[in-house]
């Protein structure tokens, strides 16, 4: 299963949502960097699931334990290798789902690509678990970048039809961002949360999911990182997000919404500022012809609602080759993005430090 990204910085992640562990190697880091192993905890905490009412209620540590790579808290040079135990695993739940496959999750496809023996208790190596290496390695990818003056903030931009409060698009409030990360749900405005928790907690009750926007920011990029072409910053950067299971679409800057717009209104106009080339509006999302222009880098992430839903829902079975109603049992996010926010994080910092690698020679 092709479970790899990064051309300079390589992440290659292994495991399966209920087998022993799940884990990363990660090559490519540069050497001799310190990395603050709480900060990165605090960071994975972010993700890890049952932490709450409205996500699932499977309770995973997420800690990290590294193998190589990484000596008294510095990198060492070496491919960095980890692996995170699953502890909390129910695979009784997905018993039925061997012959009558969940719709709209993998188990269909998996069966249809890699045959019947295909591990695909808890989503196997579909399943959203698969995000907790990528956020290991995206948090230490975070800290690196900070060295450099780069830092990386999301929130969640609407969960169903609840909308946070937007965000500039020239000049993001970053601060704001780190904070709000840590609230149960991601969302800059207090009412929006209450608003979205009602949310969950209806969907809960109503055993129906719903999806969400994310919408992500990268700060003190500097101009010229990128090529054009197959290889620009958006081609890169949109192959790793739609690793994250559950997206749908990845929007940079306006995205879609330019279509509509004359090209007076959605222009970016330069302006000269004290030796620094910035431009009015950010429209484009910081990116010109595959390569950064400097101002902020800005995409929004679209996820679906969940597919495990437990109301009957209409499937057929494998074994007896007929239709059938499927009722899912187990513990499920109501809604993906909600602890999808961090994992957007962790891969477009990924990404960013890649593309830094690729000019910076001291960085490897
Ligand atoms: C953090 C996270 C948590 C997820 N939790 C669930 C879940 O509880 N139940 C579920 O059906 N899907 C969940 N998903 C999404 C599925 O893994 C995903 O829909 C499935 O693998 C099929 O992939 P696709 O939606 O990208 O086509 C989660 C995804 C992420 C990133
Ligand atoms: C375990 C995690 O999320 C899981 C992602 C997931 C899915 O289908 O993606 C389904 C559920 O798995 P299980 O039935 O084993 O509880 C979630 O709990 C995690 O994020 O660490």
């Amino acid at each position: 299963m092709s479970s790899d990204f990064g051309t300079h910085i390589h992440i290659s992640t292994f495991g399966t949502s209920h087998g022993t562990a799940i884990g990363a190697v990660v090559d490519g880091l540069p050497c001799g960097h310190t990395i603050d192993l709480e900060e990165l905890r605090r960071f994975m905490k972010r993700r890890a699931p049952g932490q709450s009412l409205i996500t699932t209620q499977r309770k995973e540590a997420d800690e990290p334990v590294f193998l190589s790579g990484i000596v008294d808290g510095m990198l060492s040079g070496s491919p960095l290798a980890f692996y995170i135990a699953n502890t909390n695993q129910r695979s009784a739940d997905y018993n039925n789902l061997r012959d009558v496959p969940r719709p709209s999750h993998a188990d269909y496809t998996a069966r249809m690509r890699y045959g019947d023996s295909v591990d695909m208790r808890g989503g196997g190596h579909f399943s959203g678990r698969l995000t907790a290496p990528l956020c290991c390695a995206g948090g230490i990818a975070l800290q690196l970048l900070a060295k450099e003056g780069i830092r990386v903030g999301a929130h969640l931009r609407r969960l169903g039809t609840v909308s946070d409060d937007e965000v500039s698009y020239t000049a993001p409030d970053m601060d704001a961002l780190h904070k709000a990360g840590f609230e149960t749900v991601a969302m800059l405005s207090p009412t929006a949360r209450l608003n979205a928790i009602n949310v969950l907690d209806r969907l809960r009750n109503d055993s129906d999911s719903t999806g969400g926007i994310i919408e992500v920011f990268a700060t003190g990029i500097p101009a010229g990182l990128g090529n054009p072409n197959f290889d620009g910053i958006e081609n890169r950067m949109s192959r790793a997000i739609f690793g994250i299971p559950g997206v749908k679409g990845v929007a940079f800057g306006t995205g879609f919404d330019a279509c509509d717009h004359l090209g007076s209104e959605e222009n970016d106009p330069f302006v000269w500022e004290d030796g620094i080339v910035k431009t009015i509006t950010n429209h484009c999302g910081g990116i010109q012809g595959g390569i950064t222009n400097g101002m902020p880098i800005v995409l929004r992430v679209g996820m679906k609602p969940t597919a495990s839903i437990s109301k009957p829902q209409p499937s057929f079975s494998f074994e007896k080759q007929e239709n059938t109603s499927l009722l899912i049992k187990g513990r499920h996010d109501p809604c993906i993005a909600v602890r999808a926010v961090p994992v957007v994080e962790a891969v477009v910092a990924l990404v960013m430090l890649d593309f830094l690698v690729e000019i910076k020679k001291e960085l490897r």
